[in-house]
């Protein structure tokens, strides 16, 4: 089914019978990929279905138990990523990893640095990012600070950084999950220069929209093996979806409000300092959240956010304000006070505030739940009761490992998310702060969380949720914020925004229109 366009193009990578173990999980097994040189080529799947595994194999992180790599038809081993690199194999992972308070430059060199007598030469390496900048129209200065860009240039730092170690394919790992609309389109672009350029281009998404939009191929993968490739031209999202989890999707049920009017948070002109007596990164916040509501934060990353998430854990003192849970002044409660005080919590962090990597899925089960059953029973920890509950969770929620003595490490992300929102919702608790609550979940798994939110919500449960997926936003929310530098600079009707309008907002680009429902 591959595009007749790039047929006749050589191929960059190709992966023959790639097998992948674990301890007790098969990641990857009998793995066929076709890359040709030129093309985007999207790697879509559930979670855990083995994407990433094949791609760390790819970079030389793994080495696989069966199978072998060719690269411009040529057999490869490698034995770490540096070997990949050597080779021309560059990746972009997901999470950034720049240092704030450096520049492009510094950012782009760090760990290959050309050097002149043992120094790095600067001149040289600020022409060669130009010229990369400038070939692959990515608009990058070498002397801007990392910490003054927003989301987008941060991933063209990314790219450059892959570029400048002299990358010919490159390996994005979800990479518009960060994005709003108007940034995912420069990338799309951004990908066509590197395709212009002869670059091959391989990207991990659970977005198939997108994906149709910008591959020009598509490999599935379900369960660890290949099931497929499809041609983005003749296959639909929902073709795509059903390729990958081997079943029919469900269809959304129409919206109806069950907003009551008891409100269980409320936060009037709410404000936290970066740092005791510094700059506000949230700045003046109103609003509230009633029973049965979800009240959707919407903003581009690093826009206070997160900030404002913490506040209400009590993660971050308030530097000004008045924050109530029902009736209750709650500013000087601790965090596990709140959370007992009935607030869920799934953060943003899963790795640093959501999980203990390489503890047990059943410790994880009880994590920040400690004084509550299953955890206790009279004084003692409930093992046997964590463990129990754990497997519930799993199957409710799909939650795909081995069992409630695995590692929570060895976990796919989706899985590890899935996980963290089922035991927030079994603590019933009358407030919940999702952030981000889907992010690296696949579209079956996504579903299946969007339903359980909205019968909570159902249930009279209020939800205040934070996500960078405008879509979730605008189809869960009752209301919908948008939060720009610290503010809450509009509120929206999630019946009527699209996307697009809601970007703009998230940008800066619509100020001074307060309401898209009066436009
Ligand atoms: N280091 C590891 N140790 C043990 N098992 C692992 C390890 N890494 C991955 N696995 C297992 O391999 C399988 C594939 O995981 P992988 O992370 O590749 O999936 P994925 O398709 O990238 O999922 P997601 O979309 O959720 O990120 C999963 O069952 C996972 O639990």
């Amino acid at each position: 089914m591959e595009s007749p366009l790039n047929e006749s193009a050589p191929l960059a990578v190709e992966l023959r019978g790639i097998t992948k173990r674990f301890p007790g999980v098969v990641a990857n097994k009998d793995i066929e990929l076709r890359v040709r040189r030129g093309e985007v080529h999207a790697i879509v799947g559930e979670n855990g279905a083995g994407k990433s595994t094949l791609m760390k194999t790819l970079y030389g992180m793994h080495r696989p138990d069966e199978g072998e790599i060719l690269l411009d038809g040529k057999p490869a081993t490698f034995r770490s990523p540096a070997d990949a690199i050597a080779a021309g194999i560059g990746m972009v992972h997901q999470h950034f990893m720049l240092a704030d308070n450096f520049t492009v430059l510094e950012n782009v060199v760090l760990g290959s640095e050309p050097t002149r007598g043992g120094r790095l030469d600067r001149a040289a390496a600020r022409r060669r990012i130009q010229e990369i900048s400038d070939s692959y129209a990515l608009g990058l200065h070498p002397d801007s600070l990392v910490e003054d860009l927003g989301v987008g240039d941060r991933q063209r730092v990314e790219i450059a950084k892959v570029l400048y170690r002299g990358a010919t394919t490159l390996i994005l790992d979800e990479p518009t999950a960060v994005l709003v609309p108007q940034e995912v389109d420069e990338l799309f672009g951004n990908l066509a220069e590197l395709k212009r350029e002869g670059l091959t281009v391989i990207f991990i998404s659970h977005k198939l929209d997108e994906v149709r939009k910008v591959a020009d191929a598509i490999t599935v993968i379900r369960r660890g093996t290949t099931v497929g490739t499809a041609d983005p031209r003749t296959t639909t999202a929902k073709e795509l979806a059903e390729l990958m989890v081997g079943a029919e999707l469900p269809v959304a049920a129409p919206r109806e409000s069950t907003v009551r009017e008891v409100p269980v948070l409320r936060m009037r002109g709410v404000s936290v300092s970066a740092v005791a007596g510094g700059r506000s990164v949230v700045d003046d916040v109103t609003l509230t959240v009633r029973e049965g509501e979800v009240v959707g934060i919407a903003g581009v990353e690093g826009n206070g956010q997160a900030e404002l998430v913490d506040a209400i854990m009590g993660l971050r003192p308030l530097a000004a304000g008045e924050l109530r849970l029902g009736d209750e002044d709650i500013a000087d409660w601790s965090t596990r006070r709140r959370r007992e005080g009935g607030i869920g919590f799934v953060p943003e962090d899963r790795h640093r505030q959501g999980m203990l990597l390489d503890a047990p899925l059943w410790e994880n089960r009880i994590l920040g739940h400690q004084t509550q059953p299953p955890a206790v029973k009279g004084v003692f920890i409930d093992r046997k009761g964590a463990r129990a509950d754990t497997a519930r969770i799993m199957r409710e929620y799909d939650v795909r490992a081995p069992g409630p003595d695995t590692a929570a490490v060895a976990l796919s992300g989706g899985n590890q998310q899935k996980l963290i929102v089922g035991r927030e919702m079994s603590a019933h608790p009358r407030l919940l702060i999702a952030a981000h609550p889907t992010r690296g979940v696949d579209v079956g798994a996504q579903a299946g969380i969007w339903e359980l939110l909205k019968d909570a919500r159902a249930e009279g449960m209020g939800i205040l949720l934070v996500s960078a997926d405008l879509d979730e936003l605008i189809s869960l929310s009752d209301t919908l914020h948008v939060m720009l530098r610290g503010a809450l600079v509009a509120t929206l009707d999630p019946r009527r925004v699209t996307p697009e309008e809601l970007g703009g907002h998230m940008t800066g680009a619509s100020r001074g229109d307060h309401s898209v429902g009066a436009a």
